[in-house]
């Protein structure tokens, strides 16, 4: 392709992404629009892809120069905007990509020839951009992140807008830390062990993994260092009954029964049952035979109540607004997080209530989410413990030794006994996450 056509369906991306009332989440309508054009080789995909998060990185700035040249946030103005101020295309070259001509975009007209003259030369940061707009953070969130983060919120923003590194969890049903870096060495791929995960490795930039003998045969799986740490601090053990309750395609469900050695039986449960059809493959690929799946019709599911005080652990892994994952989602920033946060604190009480019900007396209640707003966090479970006196919350310093073997990360990692990973302190994605014990009797919960 050349450099045109691929501005062309970076174009197309952005238009689909942005056609419905609520923009669409840009990693499924990338994938979508790339399985419909297998054509396009690895190369492209990758150029078309750095394209078109490249905008969404930088959404904020990009919008301040649009609003001051008085054109509308549209695609083809987005695209003018990032080649002239990120990627410094004269003016001249930037014609000769919008030119009409074998598939590249049709020539500029009216208000964006005037945009490209005002635009080139500029660079992206501009002394008068607000601090939010210049750290590329949403307004909904700004207050948010203002106070759980304090003195750290620049730092932190900074590197939320960062790339993610590419991490692997090595399953121990398949094999060892060794086995795995010796597989991806074959395949020419460099690793070395996470810094905090004891099954974790970390990869140098960001091969494609996809062809890889170790991923192929389950020996690793690609998961965000902290989604690893998460899944070792619920501490399920071998012969255990476990409920991952927001189980997605499983994830953290396949990284839990590893540590069980296929022993004891975890349930994994979520609203939307195709997301936990993805799991079939999986778990068979990881040689996970402890998993079983049930979909749920809504947090208050008939199971739940059928199944209450039968589990040693569940895992609350709750949907969020995803402030902590904005390093690999960075349109999230843009689409309706805002509405989100009002909807998903709700449903993450009723989701905690719900699920509570299923632990047994002395089991444990794990709730984290890949937020870092306390309204999603620490205020959720305040009001958990207040209408809950049967259960108290854990030490993390107690738990991290007990369940990951290593004393926890003194950077900051613990706040208020809930953990909390952030992408500049710890090089994972945001993660808070609290362990909440069951009184094991109901005097004990009495005398509380
Ligand atoms: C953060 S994601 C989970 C990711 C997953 N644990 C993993 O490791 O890949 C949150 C999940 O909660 C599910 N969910 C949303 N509403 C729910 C509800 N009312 N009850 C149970 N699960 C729900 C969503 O479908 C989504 O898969």
């Amino acid at each position: 392709m050349t450099p045109g056509a691929r501005i062309t369906a970076a174009i197309e991306v952005l238009e689909a992404v942005t056609a419905g009332d609520v923009p669409a989440p840009v990693d499924s309508v990338l994938g979508n629009y790339l399985k419909q054009r297998r054509y396009i080789g690895s190369k492209d995909r990758t150029a078309i892809q750095a394209l078109v998060y490249g905008i969404f990185r930088r959404r904020a700035r990009l919008g301040w120069w649009l609003e001051r040249a008085k054109a509308k946030a549209l695609p083809r103005n987005l695209l003018i905007a990032h080649l002239l101020l990120i990627e410094k295309l004269t003016g001249p070259e930037l014609r000769s990509h919008f030119d009409g001509r074998h598939y590249h975009p049709y020539p500029l007209e009216g208000g964006e020839t005037v945009l490209a003259d005002r635009l080139e030369g500029k660079s992206i940061d501009h002394p008068d951009m607000p601090e939010a707009v210049l750290l590329e953070c949403p307004g909904w969130a700004e207050a948010g992140l203002r106070a759980a983060l304090g003195e750290r919120f620049t730092e932190e923003m900074r590197a939320l807008n960062d790339e993610a590194s590419t991490d692997l969890r090595v399953n121990a049903l398949v094999g060892t830390q060794e086995d795995a870096i010796a597989a991806l060495k074959r395949d020419g791929i460099f690793s070395k062990p996470a810094l905090y995960s004891p099954v974790g490795l970390r990869l140098g930039g960001r091969p494609a993994l996809g062809g890889t003998e170790a991923l192929k045969s389950g020996l690793v799986e690609i998961q965000d260092e902290g989604s690893q740490l998460l899944a070792l601090l619920v501490g399920a053990r071998p012969g255990m009954q476990v409920v991952d309750f927001c189980a997605g395609a499983g994830g953290k469900t396949l990284a839990m029964a590893a540590r069980m050695e296929n022993k004891g039986r975890i349930v994994a449960c979520d609203v939307h049952a195709k997301r936990l059809e993805r799991l079939t493959l999986r778990q068979r690929r990881a040689q996970a035979h402890n998993i079983e799946r049930r979909p749920l019709t809504r947090e208050r599911d008939p199971w739940v109540k059928r199944h209450k005080g039968k589990f040693d652990r569940v895992l609350i892994d709750a949907p969020c607004t995803g402030t902590g994952t904005w390093r690999r989602n960075p349109d999230a920033k843009w689409g309706r997080g805002g509405l989100d946060l009002a909807e998903m604190t709700s449903l993450q009480y009723a989701i905690l209530e719900s699920a509570a019900r299923l632990v047994k007396p002395g089991g444990r209640l794990v709730y984290a989410t890949c937020s870092l707003l306390a309204a999603e966090n620490e205020d959720r479970i305040s009001a958990f413990l207040a209408d809950h006196p049967d259960f108290k919350q854990m030490s993390i310093f107690d738990i991290w030794q007990e369940t990951v073997g290593t004393d926890a990360p003194p950077e900051g990692a613990v706040a208020d006994s809930a953990l909390r990973l952030t992408p500049a302190r710890h090089g994972t994605d945001g993660f808070v996450a609290a362990v909440l014990e069951r009184a094991a009797t109901q005097d004990e919960a009495e005398e509380e």
